[in-house]
């Protein structure tokens, strides 16, 4: 038998770990752009699924914002059903004008594969990531000032999505397209310098240049080794969370505040209106918040803050900082401003998350 070209062989071997937990007889769908990373994926999944006992899908997202996107949503998914994928779908869908283009093409294309994943009850949805993407995703981390949750990247697991390839060189997607006879599209936007990304790449290249080949492969394994750090304090923290909870750690969630809480007499916990001043989500005890070790204490404010609806994507370091001070330097000081008009109070050493009277475009989550 002739020997398998070895990026062939490494991606095959990449899907064939990144799928073996999965119960015989589940659907993955892949999710594919026709970009040669989740072409090559889609092309891997196809021959691996079925040596898995698995099923294999395609959906390809036309995000109808370039010209000639819905005919290649739609080819992409002809040759998917020709290689055996099923289902294989072409979906359009309108991208919003909220968080940018590019976030809200994001947005757009991830409820897209949601719907997907849900309507043929898939068991995972595969993306097409690279080793290469999760060094660009480390470098644009630091490059930020991130703490360790942007450098522990992307994961491999995160719900129902996966990323196979994690570990696989770009290389290897690109070498696997030219070996198995795939045309992939090249996106314009990955040579376009205007988007940080893309302005990135040469700059990684320089980097590995002067540092060597062994960079990308590094700074994909410092990912995975913050990512697992992460992983351990966010589980202590939400641990904690429910020890600082107001009323003790047995105090059931809530969310929202009822009208006696409006009226801040009393924390609530039964599910009722959102109204301005109510907390959001019980309080916390600030006593007990104040005796954690500072990273537990602050991923603990996190989550208790996503809790009560604040969007995590707009939450940053210093809106945490200000949380944190009512704990760790309280001084008397006033609320904290979080994004979406949610205030953080003190009153009788107990935090509150209340949405600020009148604020406009407080998201009731
Ligand atoms: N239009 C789309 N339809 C379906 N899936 C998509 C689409 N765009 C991106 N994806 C998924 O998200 C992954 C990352 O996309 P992104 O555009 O960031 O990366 P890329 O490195 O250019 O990947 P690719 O070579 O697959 O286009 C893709 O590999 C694919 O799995």
């Amino acid at each position: 038998m002739a020997k398998l070209p070895p990026p062939v062989a490494r991606l095959r071997a990449a899907v064939r770990d990144g799928l073996a937990d999965l119960p015989r007889g589940s659907l993955v769908l892949v999710a594919c752009s026709g970009g040669p990373d989740s072409l090559a994926l889609a092309d891997t999944a196809a021959f691996c699924a079925p040596r898995l006992g698995l099923r294999a899908g395609l959906v390809s997202v036309d995000h109808g914002l370039q010209e000639g996107s819905a005919e290649r949503a739609a080819g992409v998914a002809a040759w998917a059903r020709e290689i055996g994928l099923d289902p294989a779908e072409a979906v359009t869908v309108v991208v919003g004008a909220a968080g940018g283009p590019e976030g809200a093409a994001r947005e757009a294309r991830y409820a897209a594969l949601d719907a997907a994943a849900e309507r043929h009850r898939a068991a995972a949805v595969l993306l097409g990531h690279t080793r290469d993407d999760q060094a660009e995703t480390v470098l644009l981390a630091l490059v930020r000032g991130a703490g360790p949750r942007g450098v522990a990247g992307m994961r491999a697991v995160r719900g129902r999505y996966r990323r196979p390839l994690l570990g696989v060189a770009r290389t290897d997607t690109h070498g696997a397209c030219a070996e198995r006879g795939l045309a992939p599209w090249a996106d314009p936007h990955n040579e376009d310098p205007r988007y940080l990304r893309s302005a990135l790449r040469p700059a990684l290249d320089s980097l590995v240049a002067v540092l060597g080949e062994d960079l990308v492969a590094n700074l994909a394994r410092t990912a995975a080794l913050v990512g697992e750090d992460t992983d351990y304090l966010d589980g202590l923290a939400l641990a904690a969370l429910e020890e600082c909870r107001d009323g003790g750690p047995a105090a059931a969630r809530q969310r929202p505040g009822t009208g006696e809480a409006a009226a801040g007499r009393d924390p609530g916990r039964g599910p009722g209106d959102v109204r301005d001043g109510a907390p959001r989500n019980g309080r916390l005890d600030a006593k007990r918040l104040a005796a954690l070790p500072g990273p537990v204490r602050t991923r603990a404010l996190r989550a208790w803050l996503l809790e009560s609806g604040v969007n995590g994507a707009e939450l940053n370091h210093r809106h945490l900082a200000a949380v944190d001070a009512l704990v760790a330097a309280w001084k008397g000081q006033g609320p904290a401003f979080m994004p979406g008009g949610i205030e953080v109070r003190r009153a009788d050493g107990r935090l509150a998350a209340v949405v600020a009277p009148g604020a406009a475009g407080a998201s009731h989550a």
